[in-house]
C-alpha cells in the first residue's frame, strides 16, 4: 500500500534518532525530511534574523536556552522522546480552558490532538510567546487558524500518519454496522440469543458513496472495492485521474447521496461543510441508506440525523465523531438502537499514534529551529529545493527593505512598496512569496513593534494598509541562477537622503547576491557595491580628491572599523555616493564631523 511506505521508512530512522540524540543539536532528528517532501532550513523565514527585534524560535522568551513545549493530550513515546531531546516538555493532560490559558504564555510550542480547543483567547493569553501549534493528527478545526496567523504563530499538523488507521476504522464500522456486531455483542452479553433480530445486509454489490475523496476517503474506497462494493465518490477538488486509477467514478453531490446504499464521510469540517447533512440532504437519500462518519461530527446536523433514523430514511448510522465530544450522556443519537458509536477512535491504533507523534514532533522541532514545515497549515508551502535556492535572496530582500525604510523622512508613512525582481527565469519558475514576506518584515519591523514572519506577513501588510507590488524584469541568459537582482522602491514618500531618490522620485535601492552574501549595488541612481553587513553610512558629496580619506580618518580616529567602502558617481567631478560599511555604530560626534566635512552634502547612518 502506497501510504504505508513512508511510515515504515520513518519509524526505524526516527527511533534511532530518539535513542541517540545528537548532543550538538537536533539536526540529526529530522531524517524524514529527506525522505518525504520536506522543506529546507530557512532561518529568517520564521524568525531567526540577526536583529534583536526578531524572536528566534529556538530561544525561550524567558531569555534563551531550550524552548518549552506544552503537550496537552497523550502523544506516542517516540515523538515525546524526540521533543525531549530538543526542548523542555511539559505534558499536562486534561487542562481546563483556564489552565491552558495560564500555561500558554510560558511555552514556545503547544502540541494538541482533537480534544484541545486552541481558541483566539489561547493565542491572546500566549502574549506573543507561542510560536508553533502542532496538531498531532489531521483535522485542525479545533485550532483558530485566523487567530494563529494574526499572532504570527505557525500551525503544523501531521496529515499522513493516521490515514490508514482512519480508513480501517471506517471499514470496521461499515462491516460491523451491516452485520449488527455491536448490538449483537451487547445482546449476547446480556444473556440473549437473538439470531433473527440481528439479520444484517450484505456488502457485495452495494454502492458506497465516499464523500471527500482525499487521503482517508481514497483508502476507504480501495478497501471497499476489495469487499466487492461499487464505489462512487464526490469531492469538488479531487483529481479525476486519481479516482479513475482506483476505479472510482467522481459524481455530483446529489448523485452520490441519492444512489448510494452506504455513504462514508471523509471531508474536513469547514464553514462550507458544516451541517452539510441536514433534513434537506437526508430527504434526497435512498430510503434505508446507511451512513458512516469518521470525519467530523459537525458535518452532520445531528438532530436531522435522528429524525432521519426515526422515520427510516436512514436505516443505520455508525459514528466515530460528534458535534460535541464527548457527547452528552443522554444523547438520543448515541443511545439509538440503529446507531453504532465509537469515541473518536479513528486515529487510535498503536502504529498510527507512534507515527503521528513522530510526524508532529519533527514538524514542531523544525519550526522551532526556524525551518519551514512541510505540513504548515497557515503559511505558504514552498518546496525544499526552492527554499534552499532562494535563501540568500531571502536575506537580501529583508536587508534591502530594512535599509530602504530607514531612508524615509519621518512622517512620510510608507504605503506602497514596489519590488522588482530581475531574473532569467520565467515567472512561473520563480516563487517569490517568501521574498515578499521578507520585504514586509524588513519594512514593518524597524518602524513598529510588530513581529513579522512568513505566517503573518500578508496579514500584517494588509492590516497596515501596506501594498507590496511585485514586478518582474526578464533577462536573457541561462536560468541557473534564480535572480540577478532585487530592487525595492518606496513610492510617494520623502527621503531623508536625497541621493537615494531615483529619477522617478522613488526611494530606490538594489541588491545582488555575491558569493552567497547580500550586497547593496544601487542607491537611487548611484552604483555602489558594499556587503550588507553590520552598519552602513551613506554620504553624498561632490566627487573630488580627499573626501574618502577625510571621512575614513574621522572614523579611524573614533575607533570605528571600516569593513567596506564603495563610491559611485554620476561622472567625474559630479555627484557621488560613498557607501561605508562599519562594524560599530559611530558616536554622534563622529557622525557630526562627517556631516561637517566640506564637500559632504548629506549623509545617513543605517543599521542593517
Ligand atoms: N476520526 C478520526 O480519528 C479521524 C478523522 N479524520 C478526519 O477525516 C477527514 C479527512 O481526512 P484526510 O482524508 O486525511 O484529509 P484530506 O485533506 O486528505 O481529504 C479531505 C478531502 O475532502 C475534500 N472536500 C473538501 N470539501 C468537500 C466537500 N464539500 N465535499 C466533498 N469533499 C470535500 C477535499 O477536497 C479533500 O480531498 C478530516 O476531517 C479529518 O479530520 C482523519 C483522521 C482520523
Ligand atoms: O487526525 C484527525 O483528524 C483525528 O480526528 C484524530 O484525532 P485524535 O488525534 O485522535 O484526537
Amino acid at each position: 500500500m502506497a501510504l504505508a511506505t513512508p511510515l515504515r521508512r520513518l519509524l526505524p530512522v526516527a527511533a534511532a534518532a530518539a535513542t541517540a540524540p545528537d548532543p550538538a543539536g537536533p539536526s540529526s532528528l529530522n531524517p524524514r525530511r529527506a525522505l518525504s517532501l520536506r522543506y529546507g532550513r530557512l532561518r529568517s523565514s520564521l524568525a531567526a534574523s540577526p536583529e534583536p527585534r526578531s524572536r528566534p524560535l529556538t530561544a525561550s522568551a524567558a531569555g534563551g536556552g531550550r524552548p518549552t513545549v506544552l503537550v496537552t493530550e497523550k502523544l506516542g513515546t517516540a515523538g515525546l522522546d524526540l521533543l525531549r531531546a530538543f526542548a523542555n516538555v511539559d505534558c499536562s493532560y486534561e487542562l481546563t480552558a483556564e489552565e491552558l490559558r495560564a500555561k500558554v504564555s510560558l511555552v514556545d510550542a503547544l502540541v494538541v490532538r482533537s480534544g484541545t480547543q486552541v481558541t483566539r483567547e489561547v493565542f491572546e493569553a500566549a502574549r506573543g510567546r507561542l510560536r508553533v501549534v502542532g496538531r498531532a493528527g489531521v483535522g485542525i478545526d479545533n485550532v483558530d487558524l485566523q487567530a494563529a496567523t494574526e499572532a504570527g504563530c505557525l500551525v503544523v499538523n501531521a496529515p499522513t500518519a493516521n490515514t490508514v488507521a482512519a480508513a480501517e476504522h471506517a471499514v470496521a464500522l461499515l462491516a460491523s454496522m451491516a452485520r449488527n456486531v455491536a448490538q449483537a455483542d451487547a445482546s449476547l452479553k446480556a444473556g440473549k440469543w437473538q439470531r433473527n433480530k440481528y439479520i444484517g445486509v450484505t456488502l457485495v454489490g452495494k454502492t458506497l458513496a465516499v464523500l471527500g475523496f482525499g487521503k482517508v476517503g481514497s483508502e476507504v474506497a480501495r478497501r471497499a472495492k476489495g469487499l466487492g462494493m461499487d464505489i462512487i465518490a464526490h469531492d469538488p477538488y479531487a483529481p479525476v485521474d486519481r479516482a479513475r486509477a482506483i476505479g472510482v467514478d467522481l459524481v455530483s453531490f446529489d448523485e452520490a447521496i441519492s444512489t448510494a446504499d452506504f455513504i462514508s464521510l471523509h471531508m474536513p469540517l469547514t464553514p462550507s461543510t458544516e451541517k452539510l447533512f441536514n433534513d434537506e440532504t437526508f430527504a434526497k437519500m435512498k430510503k434505508g441508506v446507511r451512513i458512516i462518519n469518521v470525519a467530523r461530527g459537525g458535518v452532520v446536523d445531528e438532530e436531522a440525523l435522528l429524525r432521519a433514523l426515526d422515520n427510516g430514511t436512514v436505516a443505520q448510522a455508525a459514528l466515530d465523531v460528534f458535534t460535541e465530544e464527548p457527547p452528552p450522556r443522554d444523547s438520543k443519537l448515541v443511545q439509538h438502537e440503529n446507531v453504532t458509536v465509537t469515541p473518536h477512535l479513528g486515529a487510535s491504533t498503536t502504529e498510527a499514534q507512534e507515527g503521528v507523534a513522530i510526524e508532529i514532533a519533527e514538524a514542531v522541532i523544525g519550526a522551532l529551529r526556524g525551518d519551514l514545515a512541510a505540513t504548515a497549515v497557515n503559511a505558504p508551502m514552498v518546496p525544499a529545493e526552492v527554499l534552499s535556492e532562494l535563501s540568500p535572496y531571502v536575506v537580501l530582500a529583508e536587508k534591502l527593505s530594512r535599509l530602504v525604510v530607514q531612508l524615509v523622512a519621518g512622517g512620510s508613512g510608507v504605503k506602497v512598496v514596489k519590488v522588482v525582481y530581475s531574473s532569467t527565469r520565467d515567472p512561473d519558475d520563480l516563487d517569490t512569496r517568501i521574498l515578499r514576506a521578507m520585504v514586509t518584515k524588513g519594512i514593518v519591523e524597524p518602524i513598529s513593534s510588530a513581529f513579522v514572519n512568513i505566517v503573518n506577513a500578508d496579514y500584517v501588510a494588509k492590516q497596515r494598509g501596506l501594498r507590496i507590488i511585485e514586478e518582474r524584469i526578464l533577462l536573457d541568459g541561462s536560468p541557473e541562477i534564480p535572480l540577478d537582482s532585487i530592487q525595492v522602491h518606496l513610492t510617494n514618500v520623502e527621503s531623508k537622503f536625497g541621493g537615494a531618490l531615483s529619477d522617478a522620485g522613488d526611494i530606490r535601492v538594489e541588491g545582488k547576491v555575491k558569493d552567497g552574501s547580500p550586497h547593496l549595488t544601487l542607491v537611487g541612481s548611484f552604483s555602489v557595491d558594499v556587503s550588507l553587513e553590520g552598519n552602513l553610512i551613506l554620504c553624498r558629496q561632490v566627487d573630488q580628491p580627499g573626501v574618502i580619506g577625510k571621512v575614513g580618518s574621522i572614523l579611524g580616529n573614533m575607533n570605528v572599523n571600516v569593513s567596506f567602502m564603495s563610491v559611485g558617481r554620476t561622472a567625474r567631478g559630479k555627484q557621488a555616493i560613498m557607501a561605508i560599511g562599519v562594524d560599530e555604530e559611530p558616536e554622534k560626534e563622529a557622525l557630526k564631523l562627517i556631516g561637517d566635512t566640506s564637500s559632504v552634502e548629506e549623509f545617513v547612518f543605517l543599521k542593517l
